[in-house]
């Protein structure tokens, strides 16, 4: 295995200093570091060195919908964006509700080789919402699944929620709900407001999201269990979580880059590239996720990648799918939504987007660790200082629903290292 001397780098939790990365592994961390004669060296002046990037929220739509993604592009594209390592939802065809299904992505992952994949298990069979999956035998399979979900639905009978909730207590397992009331949003196809009703639009209530993480919280409270609260999007929702961990209570919860950064009059468009779940909010429900990431309320950052295909994009607002891409600018998204704001720092950004996410999906052995000798060789190398203008036909991805199209965003990934092989370099694909 080739060595990398990454030369003047910032150093997240340390100062400007030299990385060097042999047999998979962090060597050393210093200056006038004593290199291998043929070690490859990547001038690190200006840039900061991250440990490598952990996305909790992903749609790799493999199996079942390998037209919007692969498991090999999705991990492409999450390798462009700085990314180590993604959670991939369940909401596949067939669902990821078996030890079978979870084991055929986990090793589709494990064959790409761009980034460490982790299966999430669907909660209940088919994501129908009526009956629990074989929560268990997904759990001691290879994939080791920890963390469940039928994201794209709520699992919305309280009833059910309460039993997965106990039921995972058993092998610490997580449940991470989408938090949407089913009857508050029937039809929805915007945030509930002013605006949409000047569009025409039907409106999804804030309440709709409100009302379960409460729920969920007060259910989750009762078993003493672990509740994750996916793709978090309105104010009332961050002052629920934000009380919840006052009182002591455990949750933990994620915003997404485009609730971060783009509010509801994007729908003015009729642009479906817009149509997101949850919809995208108002300016106040900005400035309160942003606030709520900046103070730990919110735990995370996750990037709900969810790729769709030109046909179920390119139609009228009403009939095109929910869901943005995200992998490849989530790290520009947040640089320029938290960073350059002043409301974070790097040092926060390493937390909220590698440390945490990867002790959430409880992972933290293998990943999401501080950069340090001995440490797996697991970083991204970022050039803060750099601007690109994002273009959906350049991505890796295999599809190109980017809401960010046109926008000029801070931030360039330079370099990503799995385990001490480089995925990336020079802000290209290895292989
Ligand atoms: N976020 C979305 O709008 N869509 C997701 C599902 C989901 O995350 O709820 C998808 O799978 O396309
Ligand atoms: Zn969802
Ligand atoms: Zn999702």
């Amino acid at each position: 295995m080739t060595a990398y001397l990454i030369t003047g780098a910032g150093i997240i939790g340390g100062e400007v200093a030299d990385l060097l990365i042999d047999n998979g592994e962090i060597v050393a961390i210093g200056n006038d570091l004593d290199a291998p004669a043929d070690a490859t060296t990547i001038d690190g002046a200006g840039k900061i060195a991250l440990p490598g990037l952990v996305d909790l929220h992903t749609h790799l739509r493999e199996p079942g919908r390998e037209d919007a993604e692969t498991v090999l592009t999705g991990t492409r594209a999450a390798a462009l964006g700085g990314f180590t390592a993604v959670f991939a939802m369940a909401n596949t065809d067939p669902v990821a509700d078996t030890a079978g299904v979870v084991e055929q992505v986990w090793r589709l992952g494990r064959e790409a080789g761009y980034a460490d994949v982790y299966p999430i298990g669907a909660v209940t069979v088919g994501r129908q919402g009526t009956q629990l999956a074989e929560l268990g035998a997904m759990a001691d399979s290879a994939a080791r699944v920890r963390v469940f979900s039928d994201d794209g639905d709520c699992v919305w009978d309280a009833a059910l929620m309460r039993r997965a909730l106990e039921y995972v207590k058993a092998f610490g397992g997580t449940i991470a709900q989408h938090a949407q009331e089913p009857r508050l949003t029937q039809g929805a196809q915007m945030n509930e407001g002013a605006l949409s009703g000047v569009l025409g639009l039907t409106g999804w209530p804030s309440v709709a999201e409100e009302s379960i993480i409460a729920r969920d919280i007060l259910l989750n409270a009762h078993v003493g269990s672990k509740l994750h609260i996916c793709h978090l999007s309105t104010k009332g929702s961050v002052e629920i979580v934000r009380a919840a961990k006052r009182r002591g209570l455990e949750v933990t919860a994620e915003v997404t880059p485009h609730h971060l950064l783009l509010t509801e009059d994007k729908v003015e468009s009729y642009n479906p590239v817009y149509k997101v779940n949850p919809p995208l909010r108002t300016k106040e429900d900005v400035e309160a996720v942003r606030e709520g990431l900046a103070d730990g309320t919110i735990d995370i950052v996750a990037t709900d990648h969810a790729p769709h295909p030109v046909e179920d994009k390119d139609c009228e607002w009403s009939a095109a799918a929910f869901g943005m891409t995200g992998l490849e600018t989530a790290l520009s998204v947040v640089q320029h939504a938290m960073i350059d704001t002043k409301l974070m720092t790097w040092a926060d950004l390493a937390d909220r987007m590698s440390y945490r996410p990867a002790a959430i999906g409880q992972v933290s052995g293998e990943q999401g660790q501080p950069l340090a000798a001995g440490a797996p060789a697991n970083l991204v190398l970022v050039d803060p200082a750099s601007e690109r203008t994002v273009v959906p036909s350049e991505t890796a991805s295999l599809s190109r629903n980017t809401p960010f199209d046109g926008m000029t965003l801070p931030g360039r990934v330079v370099a990503t290292f799995l385990r001490g092989k480089p995925t990336v370099l020079d802000g290209k694909l290895t292989r």
